[in-house]
Protein backbone atom coordinates (compact mmCIF):
# COMPACT_ATOMS: atom_id res chain seq x y z
CA UNK A 1 0.00 0.00 0.00
CA UNK A 2 1.22 3.71 -0.57
CA UNK A 3 1.46 5.72 2.17
CA UNK A 4 1.88 9.52 1.73
CA UNK A 5 2.58 12.74 4.34
CA UNK A 6 1.48 16.11 4.42
CA UNK A 7 3.87 18.06 3.77
CA UNK A 8 5.60 19.68 6.84
CA UNK A 9 4.87 16.96 8.96
CA UNK A 10 8.53 15.79 9.80
CA UNK A 11 7.23 12.63 11.54
CA UNK A 12 5.48 11.03 8.90
CA UNK A 13 8.14 8.54 6.71
CA UNK A 14 6.26 7.72 3.55
CA UNK A 15 6.90 4.57 1.99
CA UNK A 16 8.86 6.28 -1.35
CA UNK A 17 7.74 5.73 -5.07
CA UNK A 18 11.21 5.51 -6.31
CA UNK A 19 10.46 6.30 -9.81
CA UNK A 20 8.00 9.05 -9.17
CA UNK A 21 9.56 12.72 -9.84
CA UNK A 22 9.07 15.41 -7.36
CA UNK A 23 10.30 18.85 -7.55
CA UNK A 24 12.24 20.08 -4.26
CA UNK A 25 12.29 24.01 -3.73
CA UNK A 26 15.19 25.12 -1.31
CA UNK A 27 14.45 29.01 -0.13
CA UNK A 28 17.07 30.55 2.37
CA UNK A 29 16.27 33.79 4.32
CA UNK A 30 19.69 32.86 6.13
CA UNK A 31 22.10 35.86 5.77
CA UNK A 32 24.52 33.14 4.87
CA UNK A 33 24.95 32.01 1.13
CA UNK A 34 24.12 28.59 1.23
CA UNK A 35 25.05 25.50 -1.20
CA UNK A 36 23.02 22.61 -0.97
CA UNK A 37 24.60 19.73 -1.34
CA UNK A 38 23.31 15.76 -2.25
CA UNK A 39 23.70 13.23 0.94
CA UNK A 40 25.40 10.54 -0.83
CA UNK A 41 26.76 9.33 2.80
CA UNK A 42 30.34 10.40 1.92
CA UNK A 43 31.10 14.01 0.78
CA UNK A 44 27.92 15.20 -0.91
CA UNK A 45 27.54 16.27 -4.51
CA UNK A 46 26.69 20.07 -4.66
CA UNK A 47 23.68 20.33 -6.20
CA UNK A 48 22.81 24.56 -5.65
CA UNK A 49 23.94 27.81 -4.30
CA UNK A 50 20.69 29.64 -2.64
CA UNK A 51 21.20 33.49 -2.33
CA UNK A 52 20.14 35.21 0.85
CA UNK A 53 17.61 37.11 -0.78
CA UNK A 54 15.10 34.32 -0.30
CA UNK A 55 15.29 33.70 -3.80
CA UNK A 56 14.01 30.18 -4.44
CA UNK A 57 15.64 27.37 -6.22
CA UNK A 58 13.95 24.25 -7.54
CA UNK A 59 15.43 20.93 -8.28
CA UNK A 60 14.46 17.71 -9.57
CA UNK A 61 14.26 15.22 -7.00
CA UNK A 62 12.98 11.40 -5.40
CA UNK A 63 11.57 10.27 -2.54
CA UNK A 64 14.25 9.49 -0.38
CA UNK A 65 16.84 12.10 -1.44
CA UNK A 66 18.46 14.09 1.16
CA UNK A 67 20.19 17.17 1.20
CA UNK A 68 22.51 18.84 3.50
CA UNK A 69 23.35 22.39 3.70
CA UNK A 70 26.85 24.25 3.93
CA UNK A 71 27.83 28.27 3.71
CA UNK A 72 28.32 29.28 0.13
CA UNK A 73 32.24 27.99 -1.29
CA UNK A 74 33.14 26.05 1.68
CA UNK A 75 31.96 22.55 3.47
CA UNK A 76 31.39 24.62 6.75
CA UNK A 77 27.88 23.43 8.10
CA UNK A 78 25.09 25.95 8.58
CA UNK A 79 23.50 24.87 11.78
CA UNK A 80 20.21 24.84 14.26
CA UNK A 81 22.11 27.43 17.05
CA UNK A 82 19.74 26.21 19.16
CA UNK A 83 20.50 22.55 18.85
CA UNK A 84 23.83 22.92 17.27
CA UNK A 85 22.97 20.04 14.60
CA UNK A 86 23.23 20.95 11.06
CA UNK A 87 20.37 21.33 8.31
CA UNK A 88 19.47 18.11 6.21
CA UNK A 89 16.08 18.14 4.66
CA UNK A 90 14.93 14.68 3.34
CA UNK A 91 12.22 14.32 0.58
CA UNK A 92 9.25 12.86 1.82
CA UNK A 93 6.58 11.74 -0.44
CA UNK A 94 3.29 14.08 -0.91
CA UNK A 95 0.21 14.38 -1.65
CA UNK A 96 0.42 17.82 -2.92
CA UNK A 97 -0.98 17.70 -7.01
CA UNK A 98 1.93 19.60 -8.08
CA UNK A 99 4.23 17.00 -6.63
CA UNK A 100 6.50 19.82 -5.22
CA UNK A 101 8.02 19.65 -1.44
CA UNK A 102 9.59 22.62 0.14
CA UNK A 103 12.84 23.63 2.10
CA UNK A 104 12.92 26.93 4.19
CA UNK A 105 16.97 27.60 5.50
CA UNK A 106 15.39 29.62 8.52
CA UNK A 107 16.71 33.09 9.49
CA UNK A 108 18.93 32.22 12.32
CA UNK A 109 20.81 29.24 10.65
CA UNK A 110 24.39 29.99 10.91
CA UNK A 111 27.50 28.38 11.12
CA UNK A 112 28.54 26.23 14.15
CA UNK A 113 30.26 27.95 17.55
CA UNK A 114 32.06 24.84 17.68
CA UNK A 115 34.94 25.11 15.39
CA UNK A 116 36.42 21.47 15.78
CA UNK A 117 34.01 19.68 14.19
CA UNK A 118 33.28 16.32 12.00
CA UNK A 119 31.42 17.91 8.90
CA UNK A 120 30.14 14.34 7.42
CA UNK A 121 29.33 10.93 9.54
CA UNK A 122 32.44 9.00 7.79
CA UNK A 123 34.96 11.13 8.90
CA UNK A 124 35.45 8.42 11.85
CA UNK A 125 36.49 5.98 9.73
CA UNK A 126 38.65 8.35 7.46
CA UNK A 127 40.43 9.18 10.41
CA UNK A 128 40.78 5.48 11.63
CA UNK A 129 42.78 4.34 8.18
CA UNK A 130 44.67 6.98 8.65
CA UNK A 131 43.73 10.06 6.29
CA UNK A 132 44.20 12.67 9.16
CA UNK A 133 48.48 12.08 8.75
CA UNK A 134 48.24 11.31 4.69
CA UNK A 135 46.02 14.28 3.57
CA UNK A 136 46.29 16.55 6.82
CA UNK A 137 44.85 19.99 5.41
CA UNK A 138 41.32 18.38 3.72
CA UNK A 139 41.11 16.04 6.80
CA UNK A 140 41.50 18.99 9.72
CA UNK A 141 39.56 21.32 7.67
CA UNK A 142 36.77 19.04 7.36
CA UNK A 143 36.92 16.28 9.90
CA UNK A 144 38.50 17.70 12.92
CA UNK A 145 36.68 16.14 15.71
CA UNK A 146 38.14 13.03 14.44
CA UNK A 147 41.94 14.16 13.91
CA UNK A 148 41.31 15.91 17.28
CA UNK A 149 41.10 12.56 18.80
CA UNK A 150 43.23 10.31 16.66
CA UNK A 151 45.74 12.21 15.92
CA UNK A 152 45.45 15.30 18.63
CA UNK A 153 45.54 17.99 15.35
CA UNK A 154 42.81 20.02 16.57
CA UNK A 155 44.83 22.88 17.44
CA UNK A 156 46.14 22.86 14.03
CA UNK A 157 42.30 24.08 12.78
CA UNK A 158 43.35 27.90 13.10
CA UNK A 159 45.54 28.17 9.87
CA UNK A 160 47.51 30.77 11.78
CA UNK A 161 48.70 27.66 13.92
CA UNK A 162 49.00 24.75 11.32
CA UNK A 163 50.41 27.31 8.47
CA UNK A 164 53.95 28.40 9.15
CA UNK A 165 57.07 28.28 7.26
CA UNK A 166 58.89 26.45 10.74
CA UNK A 167 56.29 24.10 10.62
CA UNK A 168 56.02 22.99 7.22
CA UNK A 169 59.89 23.31 6.10
CA UNK A 170 59.89 25.75 3.72
CA UNK A 171 62.46 28.27 4.69
CA UNK A 172 65.14 27.63 2.56
CA UNK A 173 64.79 30.28 -0.48
CA UNK A 174 65.07 28.75 -3.91
CA UNK A 175 66.62 32.17 -5.08
CA UNK A 176 68.97 34.73 -3.22
CA UNK A 177 69.91 38.30 -4.96
CA UNK A 178 71.40 37.49 -8.12
CA UNK A 179 70.34 33.75 -9.15
CA UNK A 180 68.40 34.52 -11.49
CA UNK A 181 70.62 36.41 -13.92
CA UNK A 182 72.71 33.59 -13.61
CA UNK A 183 69.93 30.90 -14.43
CA UNK A 184 69.14 32.61 -17.58
CA UNK A 185 72.53 33.13 -18.36
CA UNK A 186 73.08 29.65 -17.94
CA UNK A 187 70.33 28.60 -20.23
CA UNK A 188 71.63 31.18 -23.38
CA UNK A 189 75.07 30.39 -23.30
CA UNK A 190 75.78 26.23 -22.19
CA UNK A 191 75.72 23.83 -24.48
CA UNK A 192 73.76 22.09 -22.80
CA UNK A 193 70.58 23.47 -23.48
CA UNK A 194 71.37 24.11 -27.33
CA UNK A 195 69.21 20.66 -28.46
CA UNK A 196 66.15 22.67 -26.67
CA UNK A 197 66.93 25.96 -29.43
CA UNK A 198 67.51 28.25 -26.59
CA UNK A 199 66.05 32.13 -28.06
CA UNK A 200 66.23 35.18 -25.52
CA UNK A 201 63.25 36.92 -26.34
CA UNK A 202 64.49 40.15 -23.83
CA UNK A 203 67.51 40.55 -21.65
CA UNK A 204 68.74 43.38 -19.61
CA UNK A 205 71.61 45.01 -21.84
CA UNK A 206 70.05 43.08 -24.69
CA UNK A 207 72.44 40.57 -24.24
CA UNK A 208 72.57 37.10 -25.93
CA UNK A 209 71.12 38.53 -29.01
CA UNK A 210 68.22 39.67 -27.68
CA UNK A 211 65.32 41.17 -29.53
CA UNK A 212 64.18 43.58 -26.61
CA UNK A 213 66.03 45.32 -23.69
CA UNK A 214 64.23 44.44 -20.56
CA UNK A 215 63.74 41.44 -17.91
CA UNK A 216 64.60 38.59 -19.32
CA UNK A 217 62.16 36.04 -21.21
CA UNK A 218 63.52 32.90 -22.99
CA UNK A 219 61.71 30.47 -25.14
CA UNK A 220 63.04 27.11 -26.21
CA UNK A 221 61.52 26.27 -29.30
CA UNK A 222 62.09 22.26 -29.15
CA UNK A 223 61.37 21.74 -25.18
CA UNK A 224 58.43 18.76 -25.38
CA UNK A 225 58.45 15.94 -27.66
CA UNK A 226 55.33 14.61 -29.10
CA UNK A 227 55.40 11.64 -26.61
CA UNK A 228 55.05 14.20 -23.82
CA UNK A 229 52.73 16.24 -25.67
CA UNK A 230 50.64 13.06 -26.03
CA UNK A 231 50.68 12.41 -21.88
CA UNK A 232 50.08 15.78 -20.75
CA UNK A 233 46.64 15.83 -23.11
CA UNK A 234 46.38 12.28 -21.86
CA UNK A 235 46.50 13.07 -18.43
CA UNK A 236 44.15 16.43 -18.13
CA UNK A 237 41.38 14.22 -18.80
CA UNK A 238 41.97 11.89 -15.22
CA UNK A 239 40.37 13.27 -12.38
CA UNK A 240 38.12 16.10 -12.90
CA UNK A 241 39.27 16.88 -15.91
CA UNK A 242 38.51 20.27 -17.67
CA UNK A 243 36.92 22.89 -15.70
CA UNK A 244 35.61 26.56 -15.79
CA UNK A 245 38.73 28.62 -14.47
CA UNK A 246 38.11 29.98 -10.93
CA UNK A 247 39.66 32.79 -8.73
CA UNK A 248 39.96 32.86 -5.27
CA UNK A 249 37.68 34.61 -3.02
CA UNK A 250 38.47 35.73 -0.12
CA UNK A 251 39.48 33.96 3.26
CA UNK A 252 35.90 33.16 5.20
CA UNK A 253 36.93 31.07 8.25
CA UNK A 254 39.71 31.14 10.63
CA UNK A 255 40.80 27.47 8.83
CA UNK A 256 41.99 29.31 6.09
CA UNK A 257 39.42 28.60 3.37
CA UNK A 258 38.37 30.71 0.32
CA UNK A 259 35.72 30.50 -1.67
CA UNK A 260 36.00 29.60 -5.04
CA UNK A 261 34.52 31.86 -8.01
CA UNK A 262 34.65 31.68 -11.72
CA UNK A 263 37.22 33.71 -12.81
CA UNK A 264 36.00 36.78 -15.00
CA UNK A 265 39.01 37.58 -16.25
CA UNK A 266 39.86 34.10 -17.41
CA UNK A 267 37.65 32.30 -19.17
CA UNK A 268 39.44 29.47 -20.30
CA UNK A 269 39.20 25.96 -18.88
CA UNK A 270 42.17 24.62 -17.03
CA UNK A 271 42.76 20.64 -15.41
CA UNK A 272 45.18 20.08 -12.68
CA UNK A 273 47.61 17.24 -13.11
CA UNK A 274 47.61 14.97 -10.27
CA UNK A 275 47.57 11.53 -8.82
CA UNK A 276 47.10 9.73 -11.97
CA UNK A 277 48.44 12.21 -14.48
CA UNK A 278 51.33 12.92 -12.47
CA UNK A 279 52.19 9.50 -12.66
CA UNK A 280 52.56 9.15 -16.19
CA UNK A 281 55.84 8.96 -17.72
CA UNK A 282 55.90 11.70 -20.40
CA UNK A 283 54.02 13.61 -17.45
CA UNK A 284 57.40 13.10 -14.98
CA UNK A 285 59.76 13.60 -17.94
CA UNK A 286 58.55 17.32 -18.31
CA UNK A 287 58.43 18.11 -14.60
CA UNK A 288 61.85 16.30 -14.28
CA UNK A 289 63.44 18.28 -17.45
CA UNK A 290 62.22 21.67 -15.35
CA UNK A 291 63.66 20.78 -12.19
CA UNK A 292 67.26 19.81 -14.24
CA UNK A 293 66.66 23.54 -16.15
CA UNK A 294 65.94 25.20 -12.94
CA UNK A 295 67.58 23.68 -9.93
CA UNK A 296 64.90 24.06 -8.08
CA UNK A 297 62.55 21.29 -6.64
CA UNK A 298 59.02 19.53 -7.81
CA UNK A 299 58.67 20.61 -4.41
CA UNK A 300 58.22 24.14 -5.06
CA UNK A 301 56.03 23.68 -8.04
CA UNK A 302 52.10 23.91 -8.35
CA UNK A 303 50.99 20.96 -9.65
CA UNK A 304 51.07 21.15 -14.01
CA UNK A 305 48.10 22.83 -14.85
CA UNK A 306 46.78 22.34 -18.46
CA UNK A 307 44.90 24.93 -20.03
CA UNK A 308 42.31 24.92 -22.66
CA UNK A 309 41.45 27.89 -24.24
CA UNK A 310 38.19 27.71 -26.96
CA UNK A 311 37.56 30.35 -29.66
CA UNK A 312 36.95 33.54 -28.08
CA UNK A 313 38.58 32.58 -24.55
CA UNK A 314 41.45 34.66 -22.73
CA UNK A 315 43.35 35.02 -19.77
CA UNK A 316 43.17 39.17 -19.54
CA UNK A 317 46.11 40.97 -17.97
CA UNK A 318 47.50 39.80 -14.52
CA UNK A 319 50.66 39.20 -12.62
CA UNK A 320 51.59 35.54 -11.49
CA UNK A 321 52.75 36.66 -8.65
CA UNK A 322 50.92 38.91 -5.62
CA UNK A 323 51.92 42.14 -5.32
CA UNK A 324 55.41 43.57 -2.77
CA UNK A 325 56.38 40.77 -0.39
CA UNK A 326 54.17 37.13 -0.07
CA UNK A 327 54.47 35.92 3.32
CA UNK A 328 52.19 33.01 2.29
CA UNK A 329 54.14 29.55 3.26
CA UNK A 330 55.52 28.92 -0.43
CA UNK A 331 55.56 32.62 -1.08
CA UNK A 332 56.14 34.16 -4.45
CA UNK A 333 55.78 32.43 -7.90
CA UNK A 334 58.87 33.06 -8.56
CA UNK A 335 58.68 31.72 -12.61
CA UNK A 336 56.58 30.50 -14.88
CA UNK A 337 57.45 27.66 -17.25
CA UNK A 338 54.79 27.94 -19.89
CA UNK A 339 54.37 24.99 -22.34
CA UNK A 340 52.19 25.09 -25.47
CA UNK A 341 51.04 21.93 -26.78
CA UNK A 342 49.79 22.38 -30.29
CA UNK A 343 49.62 24.96 -33.00
CA UNK A 344 46.98 27.41 -32.89
CA UNK A 345 44.93 28.47 -36.06
CA UNK A 346 44.83 32.11 -35.44
CA UNK A 347 44.98 34.13 -31.84
CA UNK A 348 46.30 33.21 -28.21
CA UNK A 349 49.61 35.06 -28.21
CA UNK A 350 51.01 35.35 -24.89
CA UNK A 351 51.42 38.99 -24.32
CA UNK A 352 53.58 41.02 -21.82
CA UNK A 353 51.43 44.27 -21.46
CA UNK A 354 54.16 46.53 -20.08
CA UNK A 355 56.70 45.28 -22.80
CA UNK A 356 54.49 45.25 -25.65
CA UNK A 357 56.43 41.60 -26.69
CA UNK A 358 54.14 38.73 -27.95
CA UNK A 359 55.04 35.12 -28.26
CA UNK A 360 53.03 33.10 -30.47
CA UNK A 361 52.23 29.44 -29.61
CA UNK A 362 53.84 26.91 -31.11
CA UNK A 363 53.20 23.10 -30.51
CA UNK A 364 56.74 22.18 -28.36
CA UNK A 365 57.62 25.47 -27.65
CA UNK A 366 58.55 26.47 -23.86
CA UNK A 367 58.03 30.17 -22.47
CA UNK A 368 59.91 30.69 -19.45
CA UNK A 369 59.93 33.97 -17.55
CA UNK A 370 60.37 35.59 -14.15
CA UNK A 371 57.81 37.30 -11.89
CA UNK A 372 60.44 39.16 -9.43
CA UNK A 373 63.09 41.24 -9.31
CA UNK A 374 66.78 39.47 -9.85
CA UNK A 375 68.53 42.08 -7.10
CA UNK A 376 65.46 40.99 -4.58
CA UNK A 377 63.40 37.76 -5.53
CA UNK A 378 61.09 38.67 -2.50
CA UNK A 379 59.78 41.29 -4.40
CA UNK A 380 57.49 41.29 -7.32
CA UNK A 381 58.72 42.39 -10.84
CA UNK A 382 55.80 45.06 -12.17
CA UNK A 383 57.41 44.59 -16.01
CA UNK A 384 55.84 41.07 -16.05
CA UNK A 385 51.85 41.57 -16.66
CA UNK A 386 50.57 39.47 -19.16
CA UNK A 387 47.92 37.92 -21.02
CA UNK A 388 46.94 35.70 -23.13
CA UNK A 389 44.82 36.74 -26.20
CA UNK A 390 42.06 35.51 -27.43
CA UNK A 391 41.55 32.30 -29.50
CA UNK A 392 40.43 33.73 -32.33
CA UNK A 393 40.33 30.71 -34.80
CA UNK A 394 40.99 27.37 -33.88
CA UNK A 395 41.72 25.85 -30.17
CA UNK A 396 44.59 26.32 -27.79
CA UNK A 397 46.09 23.46 -25.72
CA UNK A 398 48.96 25.00 -23.39
CA UNK A 399 50.51 23.78 -19.78
CA UNK A 400 52.54 25.63 -17.01
CA UNK A 401 54.23 25.14 -13.78
CA UNK A 402 54.32 27.95 -11.49
CA UNK A 403 57.37 27.64 -9.31
CA UNK A 404 57.61 29.34 -5.90
CA UNK A 405 60.19 30.79 -3.79
CA UNK A 406 59.85 28.05 -1.19
CA UNK A 407 57.81 24.48 -0.60
CA UNK A 408 54.24 24.43 -2.15
CA UNK A 409 53.68 20.88 -2.03
CA UNK A 410 53.66 21.00 1.60
CA UNK A 411 51.64 23.97 1.76
CA UNK A 412 49.34 22.26 -0.03
CA UNK A 413 49.32 18.66 1.77
CA UNK A 414 48.18 21.15 4.97
CA UNK A 415 45.76 23.16 3.38
CA UNK A 416 47.36 26.03 3.68
CA UNK A 417 46.89 27.65 -0.19
CA UNK A 418 42.94 28.14 0.44
CA UNK A 419 42.89 25.24 -2.02
CA UNK A 420 41.73 21.87 -0.52
CA UNK A 421 41.08 19.47 -3.25
O1 LIG B 1 47.83 31.15 -21.97
C1 LIG B 1 48.77 31.95 -21.95
O2 LIG B 1 49.33 32.27 -23.00
C2 LIG B 1 49.23 32.56 -20.67
C3 LIG B 1 48.67 31.90 -19.46
C4 LIG B 1 49.18 32.51 -18.20
O3 LIG B 1 49.31 33.68 -18.07
C5 LIG B 1 49.57 31.66 -17.06
O4 LIG B 1 49.40 30.44 -17.13
O5 LIG B 1 50.03 32.21 -16.05
FE1 LIG C 1 50.02 34.17 -16.07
Amino acid sequence: QEETCTPGDDTCIASPKPNRKLKATFQNLSPYRADVHFDDGRFGNYVATLETNGEKVTIDSFAGHRFFITRHGVREGLVDPSTDEQYFFTVKETNNVDDAVEFTLPSTAAPSKTKCKDRYPVCVNEAERGECTRNPGWMIVNCCKSCDEKEGYGKYLDSKVRCTRERLNATIPAWENGSLDALFTKWATEDKYKPYEPRVISSPNKVYNAQHEGPWIMVFDNFLDDYEINDLMKGANFGDGFQRSTDQGSVIAGSGEKEKKISTHRTSSNAWCRRECEELDGVKRVSDRIEDFTGISQNNYESLQILKYNVGEYYKTHHDSSGGKDNSVSGHRILTFFLYLNNVLEGGETRFTNLDISVEPKRGRALVWPSVLNEDPTMSDLRMYHEARPVTKGIKFAANHWIHQYDSKNENLWGCSGSFA
